[in-house]
């Protein structure tokens, strides 16, 4: 199987005793600058894909061809393994199955399924989550929708922030009995919900958007989690830096002018132009 050393990592990782951060990745630059900075996996996220791909929020606009696309790019151009962001899986549970056959032929380490209500519903301007029996028949059907049983399904709930920490609980130890390999919360606002998770559960746990005093990772680590998100901020700089450029050229400013561009060796190494080159050396006829 392709891909299978990318999800044996990302397994590690969950197995392991650490907690990492994984870097925010969303095209082939970005996932290549995340490899070669010593990343130990890239995190795809639904905002980032809609924003990359789309220039949308996050309002489930994109569609699961652009996102599995978007991977695919990645798989091709780097072998760190990524966690997607694979929202609701794109409908119901059938739907869910779908999606994890998409994003395992376009090479992803692990995806999460959340019980959010999504898109959101008419004249609702809340946040709701979908039943705890249908999240569950969405664990189900992504289990059972794998084809190389290392791809990596995570449950994730955003109930800590919508219903309550008890109704996190109770819908991360049904994922957990469901089968899923790892239990991903958003929402958690402090250690006290974070060690009431952990003490209620047993899978690896993973958070994304906690506050400033869950950030230690040696506490995270004691807490079972193993991965921790920090946002977004890569494609925020990126967006920053291309408007900064395409102001200043509008302002008058000459190309040479032009203040904080990637160096052309940092350009060659993204590109990796010496195995390029090497290539072409070889099936080009060309010297080396
Ligand atoms: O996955 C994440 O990093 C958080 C999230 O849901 C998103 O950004 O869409
Ligand atoms: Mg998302």
């Amino acid at each position: 199987m392709a891909f299978r050393s990318r999800r044996e990592k990302l397994r590690s990782v969950l197995s392991g005793a650490a907690c990492v951060h994984p870097g925010s990745v969303y095209d082939a630059i970005s996932i290549r600058i995340a490899e070669d900075l010593g990343f130990p996996l890239g995190m795809f996220g639904g905002s980032v894909a809609s924003l990359a791909v789309l220039g949308d929020p996050d309002v489930t606009l994109i569609t699961l061809t652009e996102l599995a696309e978007q991977m695919r790019r990645m798989s091709r151009a780097s072998a760190l393994p990524v966690l997607v962001d694979a929202d609701h899986g794109y409908g119901n549970a059938l739907n869910v199955r779908r999606t994890v056959q998409e994003l395992e032929a376009a090479g992803a380490a692990g995806l999460t399924i959340e019980d959010t209500l999504l898109p959101a519903a008419f004249g609702e301007a809340k946040t709701q989550l979908i039943s705890l029996e249908e999240g569950v028949g969405k664990m189900k059907a992504a289990l059972a929708g794998r084809n190389d049983a290392s791809l990596v399904i995570m449950g994730r709930t955003g109930a800590a922030s919508i219903t309550s920490i008890e109704d996190a609980i109770r819908r991360a130890k049904s994922y957990e009995s469901a089968g899923v390999d790892a239990l991903f919360f958003t929402g958690i606002k402090s250690r006290a919900e974070l060690e009431a998770v952990r003490a209620a559960t047993r899978l690896p746990i993973v958070v994304g958007g906690a506050p400033e005093d869950l950030n230690a990772l040696d506490y995270l680590a004691g807490q079972r989690v193993r991965i921790a998100l920090q946002g977004h901020a890569p494609i925020a700089a990126a967006t920053q830096a291309v408007y900064e450029t395409l102001k200043a050229l509008s302002e008058g400013t000459s190309p040479k002018g032009l203040r904080g561009l990637a160096s052309s060796e940092l350009t060659a190494r993204i590109m990796r132009e010496a195995d390029v080159k090497a290539r072409s050396a070889d099936v080009l006829g060309l010297k080396k």
